[in-house]
């Protein structure tokens, strides 16, 4: 696990917008693992910013996003087909058969979920995870508990979740119950995950994810099992972490980070 703690969130998600740009680069067809999230905002409006400068090209990726939520079409508002398509796919243009999501309104949500792992692996496999974490340290929606050898599969999401995201539906709206999520496995697949955290609710499921016992407690915390996981920060997310004097990671504004 490589961390990199940068002063801020805008250095973070410039960071983190650097390392999808340089895979880009270097495999203009990669497969792509996409986040979703207040978090990933920024990360996609940076991303945007660069193909419409000529700096990167999207058109040839692939992308698997993380999860979608039981029971959304993928026009409803906050389906994470929607967030998508309004952030990163609809302005670039980018071809829908190359940019998938699992189907929320599937009549077989499980099928759906067997069918969308088969998918991944049947395009090479994702070359680079983006994710984000949960304060209670889920990565794509699996939850405490899950397993860390988990298949893509309908998980139930927790209050705690569901509580933190319902500042995206509407007041009179609920938010579902059940979410389709790649699974652990299925991460810890990637060739390289990437994990952004910015912000101060995120610092405790940040140190229990790097430093904490390796737990289905913290599903983050697998990411210590991967091969290649990049782990950005800005200062107020890396807040917890007890031996962050060790890592040598500071990276001054400005300074490219590497993949390596
Ligand atoms: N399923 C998503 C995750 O993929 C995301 O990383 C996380 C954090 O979201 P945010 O960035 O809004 O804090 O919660 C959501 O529930």
């Amino acid at each position: 696990m490589k961390i990199l703690i940068l002063p801020d969130r805008e250095a973070a998600v410039a960071a983190c917008v650097d390392l999808i740009a340089q895979t880009l680069t270097a495999t203009p067809d990669a497969v792509l693992g996409l986040a979703t999230g207040g978090t990933m905002e920024p990360v996609y409006a940076g991303l945007l910013a660069r193909a419409r400068a000529g700096e990167v090209t999207l058109n040839r990726m692939t992308s698997f996003n993380l999860d979608e939520y039981v029971g959304l079409p993928p026009g409803h508002p906050q389906s994470y087909h929607t967030y998508m398509r309004e952030r990163l796919f609809g302005p670039l243009g980018l071809d829908p058969a190359r940019t998938h999501l699992p189907r929320g309104d599937a009549s077989d949500p499980i099928a759906e979920a067997v069918r969308y792992d088969t998918a991944i692996v049947a395009a090479g496999g994702i070359d680079l995870q983006l994710l984000g974490i949960g304060g209670n340290g889920h990565i794509g929606f699996n939850e405490p508990s899950s397993s860390l050898a988990s298949p893509t599969r309908v998980k139930t999401l927790t209050r705690a979740t569901r509580a933190a995201n319902a500042r995206f539906f509407g007041p009179d709206e609920t938010v579902p119950q059940f979410a389709i999520t790649m699974g652990i496995a299925t991460i810890l697949r990637s060739r390289h995950a990437v994990l952004l955290a910015t912000g101060g609710p995120k610092a405790a499921a940040v140190a229990a994810m790097a430093e904490g016992p390796l737990s289905a407690r913290c599903p983050a915390s697998a990411l210590q099992m991967h091969p290649k996981a990049t782990i950005v920060l800005d200062a107020e997310a890396a807040a917890d972490l007890e031996l962050r004097q060790y890592y040598e990671t500071v990276h001054p504004q400005g300074q490219e980070v590497s993949l390596d």
